[in-house]
C-alpha cells in the first residue's frame, strides 16, 4: 500500500488518520507532520502513527495530504516544496491532496513545483467512523490515475463523489460544514426535551437514535416506498406526519419560525466564506 503523510494533525487530520487505521490501514504506512509536539505525541499514542518533519514526509509520501487551516497552507507547502521538486513528477512525486476549505487547485499548484498532481477534496468529520462524504476535484496535472488513487484512499473512510471545482465551495457548505448543522439540531432538540422535563441522558439517547435512524431511512433505497430512486426527504417526512397530529403541529411551528429560510441563508453564508478563504490565500 502507498505511504500517506498528513500535514496537520488537527481535527480533520485525526479524522482521516484515525479512520484509515480503523479501516485496517497499517499505522506504519501513515505519517503525520504536526506543529504542536504534544498533539503529535497524542496521535502517536492513540493510533500508533509516527510523527515526522515536513521534509521527511515529502521524501517518503506517495500521497501528501494537506490538512492545515487555509491560512497556514502557503507555509505548509513552502516547507515541502524543495523536497518535492527533487522528485520526478512522472509517478515518483506524491499526489498532493488538499483538504483545506476554499483554496483553489490553481493556488496550490502555484506554490508547488510545476506539474505536481493536486486533488482538492472537501471531506467531513464522520470520516473518523468510516462515514465520510469526500468531494473531489482534480487540479491541472491530476489525471485519472491520481484521482483513482485518492478515491481508493478515501473510500476506506466513507463515500466519494467527483464534482467540477466550481462546485467545491458549495460542497463545503453542504457536506463539509453539514455535520455541524445536524449536531446543532440534535443539541437543540435535546435541550428542548430537558427544558420540558426529561432527564438529559434519556433525551440524548432518544435524539441521537432518532438522528441515526432518520439517516438510515434517507440512505436506504426503497425506504420511501419507491423502488429504483434515491429516497426523497419530503416523502419520508410525510410518512411521519399524521393528519392533525403531533408532527404537523411541530412542522407548522418550524416553518413559521423560518427554519427553511435560515438553512438556505446558512448554506449561502458558508459557501461565501469558502470563496473568501480562497481569496485570502491568493
Ligand atoms: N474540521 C472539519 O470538519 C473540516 C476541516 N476541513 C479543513 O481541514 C483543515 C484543517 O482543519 P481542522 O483540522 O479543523 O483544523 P485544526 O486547527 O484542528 O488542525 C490544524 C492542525 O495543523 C497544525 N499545523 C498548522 N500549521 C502546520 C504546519 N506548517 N505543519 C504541521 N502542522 C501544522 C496545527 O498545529 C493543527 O494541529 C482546514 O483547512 C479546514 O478547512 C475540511 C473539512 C472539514
Ligand atoms: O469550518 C470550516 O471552515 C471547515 C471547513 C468545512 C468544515 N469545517
Amino acid at each position: 500500500m502507498e505511504t500517506v503523510a498528513v500535514l496537520g494533525g488537527g481535527k480533520i487530520g485525526e479524522a482521516l488518520l484515525g479512520g484509515l487505521v480503523a479501516a485496517g490501514r497499517a499505522p506504519g504506512e501513515l505519517l503525520v507532520v504536526e506543529a504542536v509536539a504534544t498533539r503529535a505525541a497524542e496521535l502517536g499514542e492513540r493510533y500508533g502513527i509516527g510523527a515526522v518533519d515536513a521534509a521527511e514526509a515529502a521524501r517518503r509520501a506517495d500521497v501528501l495530504v494537506v490538512a492545515v487551516k487555509p491560512g497556514d497552507v502557503p507555509a505548509a507547502l513552502d516547507q515541502v516544496h524543495d523536497v518535492l521538486a527533487g522528485r520526478r513528477p512522472d509517478g515518483d512525486r506524491p499526489t498532493v491532496v488538499s483538504l483545506a476549505a476554499g483554496i483553489p487547485t490553481a493556488s496550490l499548484e502555484a506554490r508547488l513545483p510545476a506539474d505536481t498532481a493536486v486533488v482538492r477534496v472537501m471531506p467531513n468529520t464522520p470520516m473518523l467512523v468510516g462515514r465520510a462524504m469526500c468531494v473531489l476535484s482534480p487540479g491541472a496535472a491530476a489525471g485519472e490515475v491520481e484521482l483513482a488513487l485518492t478515491e481508493g484512499l478515501l473510500a476506506a473512510v466513507g463515500r466519494t463523489v467527483r464534482v467540477p471545482e466550481s462546485q467545491q465551495d458549495l460542497a463545503t457548505a453542504l457536506s463539509g460544514s453539514g455535520p455541524a448543522y445536524v449536531f446543532l439540531l440534535a443539541e437543540a432538540m435535546i435541550d428542548a426535551g430537558v427544558a420540558l422535563g426529561m432527564p438529559r441522558a434519556t433525551a440524548t439517547e432518544l435524539v441521537t437514535a432518532t438522528v441515526e435512524g432518520a439517516g438510515g431511512l434517507l440512505t436506504t433505497p426503497g425506504s420511501d416506498g419507491r423502488e429504483g430512486v434515491a429516497p426523497h426527504p419530503g416523502l419520508l417526512r410525510e410518512a411521519v406526519t399524521s393528519p392533525g397530529g403531533t408532527t404537523a403541529a411541530a412542522l407548522g411551528t418550524l416553518e413559521a419560525e423560518g427554519l427553511r429560510t435560515a438553512l438556505a441563508r446558512a448554506v449561502a453564508a458558508a459557501r461565501d466564506r469558502s470563496v473568501a478563504l480562497g481569496r485570502q490565500d491568493g
